[in-house]
């Protein structure tokens, strides 16, 4: 937006990692449900004064957003959650137009005691369910929703072979070896207004669970048998093509899928030439390099 001074202007402004804990203890069986979210607000508004003169008039203040972000009421999704939010700034001040809500729910699991689901007992997994929503003042919506650091790892039916060999190529070829990745994957819904997203209650939850389940189904192959993977890059695809397949309101996928190594350990020395010889059995595993592998997959759409 052209202002003072002929100078161009873009901003936003919003409040980073408010942290919300929640209770809803309204289970008819004494039941509690617990979420622990953290939230980011970014809005963009018509604020400029504030930039070009010491005039805050139009100014949300941050503050106020952190307070909004602690208002929860009914249990929802936090896919619902973050709508509802975005959707509060746009409506409820004029110079809203757009608000970007990211929300990190951490993993807290019900646990189970001598095989019975805890009415209050929760412990924390491991991977985060994220959520991205941008609200428009006119309802128009984009909704993004994913999982982060989805550690998952196979000690067989993995292979890499016949790839470009050059001078500075030494890694021979293989067909078994160790696969283990630390999946991060957002996915796009296809709902492009607010008022155009599914009512059944808890719905984008559910969601994100079979997503989950599809990714690691794919990577993993039936229980007995496992399945084959040629590369990361052929395991990425499969695991993003079966959820594009499965779920037609997911539009795109991305998914970043670090190769992390383990690397076969063999030690010998002069007098003991075989002292530990690799038979597929002792690695040593590393944190870095890791090869880094990733790719957005949508459906083509015929244009006929
Ligand atoms: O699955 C793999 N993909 C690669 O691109 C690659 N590069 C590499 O060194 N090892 C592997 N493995």
């Amino acid at each position: 937006m052209a202002g003072e001074g002929g100078l161009r202007v873009e901003q936003r402004h919003g409040k980073a990692r408010v942290r919300v804990g929640r209770v809803w203890r309204q289970g008819g069986d004494g039941s509690h449900h617990f979420v622990e979210w953290n939230v980011s607000i970014s809005l963009l508004s018509h604020c400029l004064s504030s930039y070009h003169r010491d005039d805050n008039s139009d100014i949300v203040a941050t503050d106020t957003m952190k307070n909004t972000a602690k208002e929860c009421g009914d249990r929802l999704s936090v896919e619902e959650f973050a709508i509802l939010l975005g959707n509060h700034f746009c409506s409820f001040y004029p110079q809203v137009y757009t608000a970007i809500v990211n929300i990190i729910e951490k993993p807290w699991e019900r646990v189970c005691i001598d095989g019975k689901p805890h009415l209050h007992g929760f412990k924390l997994g491991s991977e985060n369910h994220t959520v991205e929503a941008t609200v428009q003042k006119s309802g128009a919506l984009a909704l993004t929703s994913g999982v982060a650091g989805l550690a998952l790892l196979k000690t067989t039916q993995s292979g890499f072979e016949k790839f470009v060999r050059d001078k500075y190529t030494i890694l021979p070829d293989t067909r078994e070896r160790m696969l283990a990745t630390e999946v991060n994957a957002s996915w796009r819904y296809s709902y492009e207004s607010v008022a155009s997203i599914p009512k059944k209650e808890l719905y984008f939850s559910e969601k994100f669970m079979e997503v989950k389940k599809v990714l690691m189904d794919t990577f993993f192959g039936p229980p007995e048998t496992g399945v084959y993977s040629p590369s990361v890059q052929r395991t990425l695809y499969l695991m993003g093509s079966a959820v594009l397949r499965r779920f037609p309101d997911v539009a795109s996928i991305h998914l970043k899928m670090p190769n992390i190594h383990f690397l076969p350990v063999n030690l010998s020395t002069k007098e003991n030439p075989s002292m530990v010889k690799f038979k597929d059995d002792v690695y040593l595993p590393t944190d870095e390099p890791h090869g880094s592998i990733e790719a957005t997959l949508s459906r083509i759409t015929s244009k006929m």
